[in-house]
């Protein structure tokens, strides 16, 4: 049984595939925080921007694989070109398996993930993003890009290893101060350019 909170197509606003279209599976759930606002004070990651809970008017409850493969697909609006389905959250690796990947490459579909590194990924994944959290387990030390929200305490760029991953963002942290976080990561960046700099771009222009 998988539980998605939404399903929809947009444009990917971060990292190295900004820009290109994509179907969002966003899960239900997440192992760093509950969702609830009356607990993100005390949880390990309390920074986070999204509503993961339950199951929204665009998402379900899917028995197996090919049944959320399949509505993954019907969102899929693109002619030519190849179809992206991007897992996030929440934390997908809590539900995300081997199944559902070899589900979506029957379809045609190239499989991205977002995840906070804390699980390992399942074999098959085209394109891994990690996005480790300051008091988190790092497990997951390798993949396509890590995206560091910037700044957070305890978890400076500098004493990040990145050299596991061919890209690395450093993603200004929207919040109250997201301005002041977006000219801290711009002058880090050009302090230390192994980072580049990961605007979120949805937000940006104002798409979902
Ligand atoms: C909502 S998370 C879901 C995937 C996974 N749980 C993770 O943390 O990577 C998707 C992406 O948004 C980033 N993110 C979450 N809250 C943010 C915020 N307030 N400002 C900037 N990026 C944020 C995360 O670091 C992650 O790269
Ligand atoms: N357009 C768009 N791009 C995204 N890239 C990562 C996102 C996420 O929440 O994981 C996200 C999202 O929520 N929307
Ligand atoms: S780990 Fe990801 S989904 Fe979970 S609370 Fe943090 S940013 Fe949000
Ligand atoms: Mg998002």
């Amino acid at each position: 049984m998988y539980t998605v909170k939404e399903i929809f197509y947009t444009l990917q606003g971060e990292g190295v595939h900004a820009g290109r279209a994509a179907v969002f599976c966003r899960f239900a759930g997440c192992n760093l925080w509950s969702g609830r606002e009356v607990d993100r004070a005390k949880s390990i990651c309390r920074f986070c921007d999204t509503d993961f809970v339950g199951v929204g008017p665009d998402g379900g409850r899917f028995a197996c694989s090919a049944a959320l493969a399949d509505q993954i697909c019907r969102q899929w609006q693109g002619l030519g070109g190849t179809p992206y389905v991007v897992f996030t959250g929440g934390e997908p690796l809590l539900q995300l398996d081997e199944a559902l990947i070899a589900a979506l490459h029957e379809r045609g579909f190239e499989v991205g993930v977002e995840t906070n590194g804390t699980l390992a990924a399942p074999d098959g994944i085209d394109w891994l993003c990690v996005s480790p959290k300051a008091g988190a387990d790092w497990v997951q030390r390798h993949g396509d890009e890590i995206k560091l929200v910037y700044p957070q305490t305890g978890l400076l760029p500098h004493d990040v290893d990145t050299t596991g991953f061919a890209h690395a963002w450093l993603q200004p942290m929207d919040d109250c101060a997201r301005a002041g976080n977006t000219a801290a990561a711009i002058d880090y960046c050009m302090r230390a350019p192994h980072w580049r700099l990961s605007l979120q771009g949805h937000k940006l222009v104002g798409i979902r």
